[in-house]
């Protein structure tokens, strides 16, 4: 049930080590990249807890030194006020060039430990430890880090590849139930760019997935692992077909954006709920069949997410400030709006100049 996925970047290349009770061989996996012998692990206090004596106890195995630095849990992590303090305390530390930085938890930690590594001393190398399934399946593999703006989800960061990545699916188990949906959003996702085979799969072993069953679990994460680093492939700067991996994205963002990152809705419950907005939005622009929209919402709230945007986490949602975040969208230029469309279902494009008008009156339509 183990695996090892390349991701092919030229120097900046690293593996993927997935499967079960990986965490216990961390420290040896690791070693080669910390030339120090010195780790700084950047936690939060859930993972810490749950987890945080395995991880210590590999690196001591492995005979590097080690300091842990634990955050609050919660995307409001993810923010200028919380990497200030991050980078000072670093730096009281005297991390230098050739240590190195272990991120350790789920995608907030990885993307707000991601973008210090890049910044402190113009940068210090970096591996991902993903402890949820979201991190796992999507946000440690890539490259991508930022924290929050007020003006919009992620708009500083960096494009920072880790040295390497250690996805141990056991530690999952530990993971509460909706947190394990949240990931779900971002494998299905998956299917649904670019492959209707493996979204019906999906469909058949979600509840597998969910109830965390270790072979549906292993299969899931090792299959969009493959799928994602072969879109970070062929673009990692997101000049062009990265850009499908945001699927949902425009309107998540938007919804996430519009509570302030409170952590009442969270990304992957976002995302699926802007997965059926895209669907839709497919639908009403004569793009998609209906019935292709209507499976995709069907499937997603059979598995408990909410797809109604009047009883989504945040709701009530102010169409005129959904507008102004989705125009400020990274994908957006020129006054444009990009979506990520679907003609089917595994036939996802990216339309770069979406009717406003017609994402406005759908807006309208799902919050009144
Ligand atoms: N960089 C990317 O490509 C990318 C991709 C997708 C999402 N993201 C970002 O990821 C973030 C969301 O990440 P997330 O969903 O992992 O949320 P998260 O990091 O907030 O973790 C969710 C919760 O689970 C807890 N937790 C983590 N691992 C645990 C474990 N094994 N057992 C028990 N509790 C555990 C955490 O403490 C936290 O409370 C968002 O900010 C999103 O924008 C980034
Ligand atoms: O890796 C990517 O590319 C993605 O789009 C993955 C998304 O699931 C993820 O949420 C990412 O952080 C979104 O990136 P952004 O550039 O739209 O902020
Ligand atoms: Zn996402």
């Amino acid at each position: 049930m183990s695996e090892t996925i390349s991701v092919h970047l030229g120097d900046r290349s690293y593996e993927v080590h997935t499967g079960p009770g990986l965490l216990a061989r961390a420290g040896q996996l690791i070693a080669p990249f910390a030339q120090s012998g010195r780790a700084f692990v950047i936690t939060d206090h859930n993972v810490r807890e749950h987890h945080g004596n395995t991880l210590t106890g590999s690196l001591d195995a492995a005979h590097l030194k080690h300091v842990t630095f634990s955050l609050d849990p919660g995307e409001q992590t993810k923010s200028f006020h919380g990497l200030e303090p991050l980078l000072s305390a670093l730096l009281q530390a005297n991390i230098a060039r050739n240590d190195l930085i272990v991120a350790f938890g789920g995608g907030v930690i990885g993307d707000l430990a991601g973008l210090a590594a890049g910044l402190i001393k113009r940068g210090v190398p970096f591996v991902q430890i993903p402890t949820t399934l979201l991190a796992q399946v999507d946000s440690s593999v890539g490259g991508k880090t930022a924290i929050d703006m007020p003006e919009g989800k992620n708009l500083v960061g960096l494009v920072n590849q880790p040295r390497a990545v250690i996805a141990d699916t056991s530690v999952l188990a530990t993971l509460p139930e909706r947190e394990r949906r949240a990931g779900y959003a971002e494998i299905v996702k998956a299917g649904l760019i670019a492959d209707a085979e493996f979204y019906a799969w999906c469909e058949s072993h979600a509840q597998a997935i969910l109830a965390c069953d270790q072979q549906a679990l292993s299969h899931a994460v090792a299959h969009a692992i493959r799928f994602k680093a072969f879109v970070v492939e062929a673009d990692e700067m997101e000049q062009g077909e990265r850009a499908l991996l945001n699927l949902g994205h425009t309107f998540a963002h938007a919804l996430e954006a519009h509570g302030g990152y409170t952590g009442q809705l969270l990304h992957g419950e976002a995302v699926a709920a802007g997965i059926a907005l895209a669907f839709k939005l497919s639908a009403q622009l004569g793009i998609c069949p209906e019935a292709d929209a209507k499976r995709v919402i069907a499937h997603l709230q059979s598995i408990g997410f909410i797809t109604d945007l009047r009883q989504l986490p945040g709701a009530p949602f102010n169409v005129d400030k959904l507008m102004a975040l989705i125009a400020s969208d990274k994908k957006a230029a020129a006054g444009k709006l990009t979506f990520i469309l679907a003609r089917a279902i595994g036939r996802a494009f990216i339309e770069r100049d979406a009717p406003a008008d017609v994402v406005r009156e759908l807006l309208q339509q799902e919050t009144q």
